[in-house]
């Protein structure tokens, strides 16, 4: 009716929730109250392999594991291409010298590749491939403006064109970029060996014929050959190559000589995907510049190329960050400690950040503020505005607040990519604190430097309840904090069961340890009393609401920017040699700083 398909259409919500692979999720539970174990384990398998960090379907692989009615091949991929699956669960039994259960699922690897191939060739005359052919014709308008005749050769082409790309296409795994070279004359290579071993002659000949069809001259092909017939004694006169293959390769080779063709008579373009193709359907002229590209062929030379990060452990890994403990070593759930987000030099230019920026605040009356939590700390608190101000005003180094901006963009993307991959985190707040024991009052305390709370909800200790509503900070999806030092006693981090009693987890801080966690009621956690010395550490909350993301962040790195950019002028003004010594004008950005302090203060997030 009318409007059909735009009422059909599909929205970004719903397209994002199946690339993150939510349905299987609850396939998973679907198949499990139907009692259909073992594709409830391949549900179950094929969420987690996209969110490899959700601990609920973790817990439920470990039990899919322990059912009796699983096996260990329940567990695969359900999106993965049926090629991919049978040429992996194929070689995988060949390299267990199972050539007998190996054969079906090459066999099925095989029929499937050219399925594959088939249905994407069908695709290049379908709706879509006539959209991209229109722009491209709008692109070189080459034949929209001659005749009918080259309108159709045209079109032909690009037919021709998309239907050669389809081999590579199919060769080529998800996720990577280069296809795996020569995909079907190694299957067939596989095969004859498979049916020699399992002593299934004849099929070992049709298949060894058919890797003669791509490379006649195959001398390990030939062997193999001469092999079997001997071991086969009287000829056998009916015996040739996979028919499949055959038609496989004339048609291929059809298609291949009309794009050689018209590569030398209209210059058009054509990238040969087979290495395979003889030397006789490529026209004379073409010959010695393919043979150079053919020497550039970028799957025998390239080194493999990275995949994209799909796992969050590539993401850590690229950075130095470790994972120290994960939410079953902390007994909870999404809960992290990771390591390695800071070196020692750089723990020390923040350290030195909080103290200088303590400073100015005690010229200004800022400091010596008790700790909301307890009358027995003193605590500063520093934000990344405030710091980059500090530093434009010369009381803070530069570095210094710098560095507060990029640690705190670090942590939240390793939490993101911890946590919440392919679905971004903001960050909404960014706090550089630090707790010092008052001396004198430590002894016989009794109270914590920060009770048990949860970060986005009001935690109701006595039912276990966490109240999502305000004057919680709701929007807070996951708290981090990453810690600058260790020489103060007291002060470790702890989580407790909802009854703000029981600890079941505590860490201690480092240089350049993030904890990582949920922010709701299922990670209660508070402080133990800092008892001597001073501890620092940037407190960073994250959220998945664009809304809430933290604008002073963004205000203060334009800022920064701005005075990197002030700076080098004046740099290259000094080095001027025309100009003398002239009388300081007063400074813009003092003034600027100045401004700021003297409005209105914004509403701004606080502890
Ligand atoms: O500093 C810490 O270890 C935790 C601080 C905290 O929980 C908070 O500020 O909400
Ligand atoms: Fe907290």
């Amino acid at each position: 009716g009318p409007g059909g398909a735009a009422r059909l259409r599909v929205g970004r919500a719903l397209r994002d929730a199946f690339r993150r692979r939510e349905p299987y999720n609850y396939l998973q539970r679907a198949y499990y109250q139907l009692k259909k174990l073992d594709l409830a384990a391949a549900a179950a398998h094929t969420f987690f392999v996209a969110n490899p960090t959700h601990l609920q379907m973790r817990e439920d692989i470990a039990k899919y594991r322990r059912m009796s009615g699983v096996r260990p091949q329940s567990f695969r991929d359900l999106e993965t291409p049926p090629h991919w699956a049978a040429y992996d669960a194929g070689l995988e039994l060949l390299e267990r010298q199972e050539a007998g259960l190996a054969l079906p699922r090459l066999e099925e690897a095989l029929q499937e590749s050219l399925s594959q191939m088939e249905r994407c060739r069908a695709d290049c005359e379908g709706p879509e491939a006539q959209q991209q052919e229109d722009v491209e014709e709008e692109e070189d308008g080459a034949w929209s403006q001659g005749g009918l005749y080259e309108a159709i050769a045209g079109h032909w082409i690009r037919v021709l064109q998309c239907r050669q790309r389809c081999v590579r296409d199919t060769a080529t795994r998800p996720g990577r970029s280069s296809p795996v070279p020569d995909f079907l004359p190694s299957q067939l290579r596989w095969l004859h060996e498979a049916y020699a071993q399992v002593g299934n002659l004849t099929q070992a000949v049709e298949n060894v014929l058919s890797v003669l069809l791509f490379y006649p001259e195959d001398e390990a092909a030939k062997k193999a050959l001469e092999q079997y017939q001997a071991q086969l004694g009287e000829p056998r006169p009916g015996l040739g190559p996979r028919e499949d293959i055959q038609s496989f390769i004339l048609r291929s080779l059809g298609e291949k000589r009309q794009l050689y063709y018209a590569m030398e008579h209209l210059g058009t373009s054509f990238q040969d995907p087979d290495p395979w193709t003889p030397a006789a359907v490529v026209p004379e002229a073409l010959r010695e510049k393919l043979r150079e590209d053919q020497e550039k062929r970028p799957w025998d030379h390239e080194p493999p190329q990275p995949s994209p990060l799909t796992h969050w452990k590539d993401a850590l890994l690229l950075e130095g960050v470790s994972l120290t403990q994960d939410a079953g070593q902390l007994n909870g759930s999404e809960r992290a400690v990771l390591d390695g987000l800071l070196t020692p030099a750089e723990c020390g230019l923040l350290l030195q950040l909080a103290t200088d920026a303590a400073g100015a605040g005690a010229r200004s009356g800022y400091q010596g503020r008790r700790s909301p939590h307890t009358r027995h700390e003193h605590f500063e608190g520093l934000t990344v505005l405030k710091a980059v101000q500090l530093a434009r005003a010369g009381a803070v180094s530069t570095q210094g607040a710098k560095l507060l901006l990029e640690a705190s963009e670090h942590s939240r993307a390793v939490t993101e990519a911890y946590f919440s991959p392919g679905r971004p985190l903001h960050l909404s707040f960014t706090h550089l604190v630090c707790r010092s024991a008052i001396a004198g009052e430590q002894e016989q305390r009794m109270d914590l430097s920060h009770p048990v709370h949860a970060d986005n909800c009001i935690l109701d200790p006595d039912t276990g309840e966490c109240w999502q509503e305000p004057p919680a900070y709701t929007y807070r999806d996951y708290s981090g904090i990453l810690y600058l030092n260790d020489d103060f006693q007291g002060g470790n981090l702890f989580f407790t069961e909802p009854n703000a009693l029981t600890v079941t987890a505590q860490v201690r801080p480092r240089c350049g340890r993030l904890v990582a966690f949920s922010a709701g009621g299922e990670n209660p956690h508070g402080v133990w009393a800092v008892t001597r010395g001073r501890r620092c550490a940037l407190a960073l909350w994250h959220t998945w609401a664009p809304e809430h993301r933290e604008q002073e962040w963004a205000e203060a790195k334009a800022l920064l920017q701005e005075s990197e950019k002030t700076e080098e002028e004046e740099e290259e003004e000094e080095k001027m040699p025309s100009r003398g010594p002239a009388p300081e004008p007063p400074s813009p950005r003092l003034q600027r700083v100045q401004g700021k302090a003297g409005k209105p203060p914004r509403v701004r997030e606080e502890l």
